[in-house]
């Protein structure tokens, strides 16, 4: 079984405001979305790694050249996070066998490292059902709905962060067959969707998405900070 990365990074990052799609604003003066596909190539247990962008990109060929070891770019990014994880998967169904795993994660989260990646294959590589890494609730949670707040038990609740690793026959699956693709905002709720129960493996504050203008400091943060913490 082969492990294959699936980058999206295909969105324009719209609550960031910047001058450029958020994933190529530099971090510690390198593009975002370099420092994301570096912790794929720096990870020996990665076979190959693929990027969705949109057809019209002006930034990928300047960010990720062609000659780019173990890197590849397809130009066929949708107009929601599924549909350019779903056509990226499309694209790669004479390349990549039914059983190997694809790990999806966002061109937004930089702070991924080699470290995180095996730890999420080591506790969840051999499940049939995937697995996702994940940060424990810790503060309290609020539900407001028609003017009324109430306090929700946060013991079970998780944050889900991504890589979101998956076998690849499954998970294309789980997207074809979602009944409101627009409600899917990540790939482990499709698969839920399935009646399955992906694996939620601990992951790490430093693997946050960078999502708002103040996250790029804290990323840049983590990004100075020994990969293995
Ligand atoms: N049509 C889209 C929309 C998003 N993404 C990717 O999905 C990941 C998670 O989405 P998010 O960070 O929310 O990206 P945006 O939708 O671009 O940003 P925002 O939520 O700030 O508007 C990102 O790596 C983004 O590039 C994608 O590939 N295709
Ligand atoms: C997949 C994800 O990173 C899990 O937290 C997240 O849902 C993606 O972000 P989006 O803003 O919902 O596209």
């Amino acid at each position: 079984m082969n492990y294959f990365a699936l980058i999206p990074a295909a969105g324009v990052g719209a609550r960031m405001a910047a001058g450029c799609p958020k994933q190529y604003l530099p971090l510690l003066g390198k593009p975002m979305l370099r420092h994301t596909v570096e912790a794929f190539t720096r990870s020996p247990l990665i076979a190959h790694t693929y990027v969705v962008v949109s057809a019209g990109d002006g930034y990928a060929g300047d960010v990720l050249p062609a000659d780019l070891p173990g890197v590849t770019v397809l130009r066929c990014g949708g107009a929601t996070r599924m549909e350019s994880i779903r056509n990226g998967l499309r694209l790669l169904g004479g390349t990549i066998g039914p059983d190997d795993r694809v790990l999806v994660h966002d061109a937004a989260r930089p702070g991924l490292t080699p470290a995180l990646t095996a730890k999420l294959i080591d506790a969840a590589g051999a499940d049939p059902a995937g697995g996702l890494l994940a940060l424990p609730v810790v503060d309290t949670v609020k539900s407001a709905a028609a003017g009324k707040v109430a306090t929700m038990p946060r013991t079970g609740l998780w944050l889900a962060q991504t890589p979101q690793m998956f076998p690849y026959a499954l998970l294309l699956r789980a997207l074809e067959e979602a009944p409101d693709p627009d409600a899917i905002t990540d790939d482990a709720s499709a698969v839920e969707l399935l009646g399955l129960s992906p694996r939620l493996v601990e992951g790490h504050p430093r693997n946050l998405k960078v999502t708002l203008p103040a996250d790029i400091r804290i990323a840049e943060m983590y990004l100075t900070m020994d990969p293995e913490t």
